[in-house]
Parts: structure tokens; sequence; C-alpha cells
């Protein structure tokens, strides 16, 4: 199918939850250059939330300690797919947000719901200034952060397809342990009272289990395409 001209076609807001490994940002990062639109990793800006808790010695296991420093950082996203970036009061923090530390406490940081306030109302400022439209990666953008989204994308895939493709990344990362900390790091996503991650009523299921990369763009890309065509 011949691609709409990014900038004669109306905006469009996508919205790409699901758990960790499924394929959310290589998709997003993709389909957003392919499509002239923008790219908003909300991980990013929870993992950029917590690095700064630890390193401003706020204990993350203490709620109420981690609520009172919600409104501290000033966190800052790219929003070009082909370079993103995020900074937190002028640090570049792309890399120390990706370490084993911030992984194994983003979770209880980004279950606190002055965090998830502050962030929330950061990304719908974000979306809402994206002139061609956004593609916003996440875990409750479709039900919660922009519910009213053109398309929602729910991605799956099997624990073992997740955690061989984290532990491909991680250099050799045992992929049992992997696998244990993806299960354990979904399980309190999706339990936490505030926002958990789940799958809007409305949103496309594609378990990308069996999919290359490239079959899972292609699939996102034909969607967008028949959305905007449909506007
Ligand atoms: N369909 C797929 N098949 C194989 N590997 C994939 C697929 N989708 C993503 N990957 C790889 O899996 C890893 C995790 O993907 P990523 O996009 O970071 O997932 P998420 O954002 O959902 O955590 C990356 O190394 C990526 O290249
Ligand atoms: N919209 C979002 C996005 C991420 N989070 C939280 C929960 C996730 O475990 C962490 C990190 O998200 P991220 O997408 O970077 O995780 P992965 O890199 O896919 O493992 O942030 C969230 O609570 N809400």
């Amino acid at each position: 199918m011949e691609s709409t001209d990014a900038r004669t076609a109306p905006a469009v807001i996508v919205a790409i939850d699901g758990p960790s490994g499924t394929g959310k940002s290589s998709t997003s990062k993709a389909v957003a250059a392919q499509l002239g639109l923008s790219y908003l990793d909300t991980g990013a800006q929870y993992r950029a939330i917590t690095w700064w808790m630890v390193n401003n010695g706020i204990d993350v296991a203490d709620p109420s300690s981690v609520a009172d420093a919600a409104g501290k950082p000033d966190i800052v996203s790219g929003t070009d797919p082909s370079a993103p970036g995020i900074t937190v009061d002028g640090t570049d923090v792309a890399g120390p947000i990706r370490t084993q530390e911030v992984t194994s406490k983003v979770s209880a940081v980004s279950a606190v719901p002055e965090v998830r306030a502050r962030i929330t109302e950061l990304q719908r400022s974000i979306a809402s200034a994206a002139g061609q439209g956004i593609v916003v990666e996440g875990r409750d953008i479709g039900t919660t952060v922009l519910p009213d989204a053109d398309l929602k994308i729910f991605l799956t895939a099997s624990p073992e397809a997740r955690a061989a493709r984290r532990s491909g990344e991680l250099k050799g990362a045992d992929v049992a342990a992997t696998r244990e900390a993806l299960i354990k790091r979904d399980t309190a996503d999706s339990t936490r009272k505030t926002s958990p991650l789940a799958k809007a009523a409305d949103a496309v299921e594609v378990d990308t289990s069996d999919l290359t990369l490239q079959q899972v763009i292609e699939c996102v890309v034909t969607l967008v395409e028949e959305k905007r065509a449909a506007k």
C-alpha cells in the first residue's frame, strides 16, 4: 500500500501497550519513523524518575517518601523516533536509566499515585503538542493516558520469547533468571492499584511470539494507515 504523505495526513494518536520485551519500543520507533510521527517512550520517563530517586537517596520502598519527592525532578523527553533521548534536570540519562538497579526499582516507584499523576500530565501535554501525531508506548496509554487514541495496540509474547529477547540484549544474561525477573515485574505492574498494565477493551491484540519485528511493524503500519484513511 502507498504510504499517506505525512505532511498532509491528519494527525493520528497511536497507543502501544504491553509487558516488557514484547517489542513496544522497537515497533513504536519504526512505525513513527516510517509514518513521520513523533514518538514517546513512557517507560523511559518512569525509569528517569526512578533514577533520580535512587541518586537522591530516596527510599523507594517507602511510598510516602517517593510521593513527597515526585514533583522535584525536571524530566524532558525527546520525541524524534531516530534519536529520542531523555534528560533529568539537564543531565542525559539515556544510559543510566537502563541499569539493573533502576530496572529492579522502577515498578515500586511507578506504582505511587503522585508519580503517575505527574508523569501522566507530562505525557498528555507532549501528545497534544505533536503536530503530525504520535506513537506513545507504555503500560496504561490506551486505558488511562490517552483513552481517545485513534488506534490502540496491545502487544503480547510468551515469557520464553520475551526472556530470550531481553537476555540477548543484556549480552549473555541467564535466560531463566531474566524470565523470572520479567514475570516478577509484569506481576507488580499488572496488580498495582493505580493504572495497572492492562489491555484496553478497544485495543487490537498482537501476539509477537512467532512474528519477526518486521512483520509486527508492517502490521501496525497497516492499521495506522487504515485509521488515517478513515479520518
Ligand atoms: N518480533 C520480534 N522478534 C524478535 N525480536 C524482537 C521482536 N520484537 C522486538 N524484538 C527484540 O526484542 C528486544 C526487546 O524489544 P523492545 O522493543 O525493547 O521491547 P519492549 O519495549 O516491549 O520492552 C529488542 O532487542 C528487540 O530488537
Ligand atoms: N506507561 C507506563 C510505562 C512504564 N511503566 C513502568 C512499569 C515498567 O516496568 C517500567 C519500565 O518500563 P519500560 O517500558 O522501560 O520497560 P521495559 O524496558 O520494556 O522492560 O515503567 C508504567 O508504569 N507505565
